[in-house]
């Protein structure tokens, strides 16, 4: 069994005196900040002029430049964009680190492939929660949290595990629970879980199943609600039952026809391709391939982005959204 931090071993008051620094004020940067403030944490903001930035400062925060927030802080949680952290971390980071700071990642990223390698006299942890920026805020708000990761990469003062700790739990994080892992298990399967599953798979299945039901005749409109909307709602049953509860929780019918019809879509050759997939990130082929991209300026992201915006299930979804939203 995995060892697992609750609430009640973990003593916030390692925090009490020092000042923790949030780097980008982003999707995962917003939260942490705002839960740790409400904590009672002193938090500081760094990060580049622009949107961000005066977000932050609407917000209550005292916001600084990357460098300048390094400097006044103890400990820092670098929550900027995988690919930007190694410029960073060279040109404002490193240069302002002091000995026995904490260093937070919230993905090991950059360290499980060898992009940022930081001295040897900081602590180095990850606290990686397992969910999108929106629902580590939402989910603290209202008074739970969401599950996390943590591990410990560089424990230069014997402390590093217990700051994580402590940050994790004023994030809300061990009122649900946090997993102590490596940052290469935490990068690969982040990695091979997105890829796979949570945004590639989910992403392609939602769209061929709207898909096949409007190339067959059917009203776009029938095909979002049974494709796409309702795949949320059984996806609430799985996640507050488990799969055999949301079996029990859908007809006879569509647990017969589940059962034997998904195997034969999803079959062992997709299963073939994700173990592929999964190599890929493992043996730094994906990392490799994503910093190339983003050094040519992620041109492909972004046209494959526009395409899933231009998408008919996308304009159909946004209507229907708004309807369903509104009255
Ligand atoms: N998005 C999510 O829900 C999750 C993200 N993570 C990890 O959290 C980290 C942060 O990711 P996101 O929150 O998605 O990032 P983001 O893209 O939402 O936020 C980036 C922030 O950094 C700032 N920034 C960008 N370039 C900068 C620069 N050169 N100098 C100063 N500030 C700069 C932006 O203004 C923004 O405030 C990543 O390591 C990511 O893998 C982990 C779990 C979930
Ligand atoms: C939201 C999350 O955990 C992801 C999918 O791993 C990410 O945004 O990188
Ligand atoms: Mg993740
Ligand atoms: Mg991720």
């Amino acid at each position: 069994m995995a060892k697992i931090y609750k609430d009640k071993d973990v003593d916030l008051s390692i925090l009490s005196k020092k000042v923790v620094a949030v780097l980008g004020y982003g999707i995962q940067g917003r939260a942490w900040a705002l839960n740790m403030r409400d904590s009672g944490v002193k938090i500081i903001i760094g990060v580049r002029p622009g949107k961000s930035f005066d977000l932050a400062r609407q917000e209550g925060f005292e916001v600084y430049s990357v460098s300048e927030a390094v400097k006044r802080a103890d400990i820092i949680a670098v929550l900027l964009p995988d690919m930007t952290q190694p410029s960073v971390w060279s040109a404002e980071i490193a240069p302002n680190l002091r000995r026995d700071m904490n260093v937070i990642f919230a993905h090991g990223f950059n360290i499980r492939f060898g992009l940022i390698k930081p001295p040897n006299d900081v602590d180095v942890v990850l606290i990686a929660p397992k969910a999108p920026g929106k629902a580590v805020r939402d989910e603290f708000v209202r008074g739970w949290g969401v599950p996390a990761l943590v591990a410990v990469h560089q424990d230069f003062t014997g402390n590093a595990l217990k700051t994580a700790l402590a940050v994790a739990k004023a994030n809300g994080f061990t009122r649900v629970g946090v997993i102590e892992t490596t940052f290469a298990e935490e990068t690969e399967t982040d990695l091979i879980g997105e890829q796979n599953v949570l945004v590639g798979g989910l992403l392609q299945l939602l769209k061929y199943g709207f898909e096949v039901m409007v190339e067959l005749g059917y009203q776009p409109e029938v095909a979002y609600f049974e494709a796409i909307n309702e795949a949320k709602l059984i996806m609430d049953l799985i996640w507050e039952r488990g799969l055999t509860g949301m079996l029990l929780g859908v007809s006879e019918t569509a647990r017969y026809g589940g059962l034997t019809v998904g195997p034969f879509v999803i079959n062992e050759d997709v299963k073939r391709r994700m173990r592929e997939a999964a190599e890929r990130v493992r043996n730094g082929e994906f990392a490799r391939e994503w910093v190339n991209e983003n050094q040519r300026g992620a041109l492909k992201l972004r046209e494959l982005l526009k395409q899933v915006q231009n998408s008919q299930v996308e304009r159909i979804g946004e209507e229907l959204r708004m309807m369903m939203r509104s009255g």
